[in-house]
C-alpha cells in the first residue's frame, strides 16, 4: 500500500484534471482522477450515474473511490468537486498531502459553466456554482495543507505544488 505523493481539491474546473496530469509528468509519477475510478467501477459516466441511480449513490461510489485511492497510488490524485462533502473523506485525507486549488465564482463560471459533463451544473450554472464555492470554501479550507490560486498559468501552479511539496518534506 502506498499513499499518494499530494492529492488535489478544489471546485469544478478549478483545474484539478489539467494540473494533476501536469503535475504527475514533473513528478514522473502516475496520476489517478477519483471521478474515473467511479466511472471505471459503474461502467457508466457520471451524468448517467446521477440520472440513474441519483446522487446519494454517487456520493457512496465516490466514498469507496476516494478511499481505495488514497491507501494505494503512489502518484498524483485529483478528487471530485464534491468529494470534500463526506466528514469521513476529510478525517480520511487528515493523514495526506492536500493541495487545494482556489477558483474565484467568476473563473469557475468561465471555465465550466457551458461545459457538459457535469451534471450539478445543468440548470444556472451560475448560481448553483456560486452556492457550491459557498458551501464548500470551509471544508476545501479544513483539508489543506497547502492553498495555490488555480487562476495561475498550469505551469505556474505546477511549480508552485512542487515548491510547497519539498517544504513540506523538509519540515
Ligand atoms: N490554470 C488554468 N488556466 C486556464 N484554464 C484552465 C486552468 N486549469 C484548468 N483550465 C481549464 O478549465 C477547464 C476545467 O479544467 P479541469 O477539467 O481540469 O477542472 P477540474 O478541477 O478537474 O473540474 P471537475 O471538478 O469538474 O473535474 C478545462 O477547460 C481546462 O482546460
Ligand atoms: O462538484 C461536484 O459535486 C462534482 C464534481 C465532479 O468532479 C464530479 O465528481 C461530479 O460531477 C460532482
Ligand atoms: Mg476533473
Amino acid at each position: 500500500m502506498t499513499r499518494p505523493v499530494c492529492v488535489l481539491v478544489g471546485p469544478p474546473g478549478a483545474g484539478k484534471t489539467t494540473v494533476g496530469l501536469a503535475l504527475a509528468e514533473a513528478l514522473g509519477v502516475a496520476f489517478r482522477d477519483s471521478d474515473a475510478d467511479i466511472v471505471a467501477e459503474a461502467g457508466k459516466e457520471i451524468p448517467e450515474i446521477f440520472v440513474d441511480d441519483g446522487e446519494d449513490v454517487f456520493r457512496a461510489l465516490e466514498r469507496k473511490a476516494v478511499a481505495d485511492a488514497l491507501a494505494d497510488h503512489p502518484g498524483v490524485l485529483a478528487l471530485g468537486g464534491g468529494a470534500v462533502l463526506a466528514e469521513e473523506t476529510r478525517a480520511l485525507l487528515m493523514g495526506h498531502v492536500v493541495v487545494y486549488l482556489e477558483l474565484d465564482l467568476s473563473t469557475a463560471v468561465s471555465r465550466v459553466g457551458l461545459q457538459g459533463g457535469r451534471p450539478l451544473l445543468l440548470s444556472n450554472p451560475r448560481a448553483t456554482l456560486k452556492f457550491l464555492l459557498d458551501q464548500r470554501r470551509p471544508l476545501y479550507e479544513e483539508v489543506a495543507d497547502v492553498i495555490v490560486p488555480a487562476t495561475a498559468a498550469p505551469g505556474d501552479i505546477v511549480a508552485m505544488i512542487r515548491e510547497a511539496l519539498k517544504e513540506l518534506a523538509a519540515q
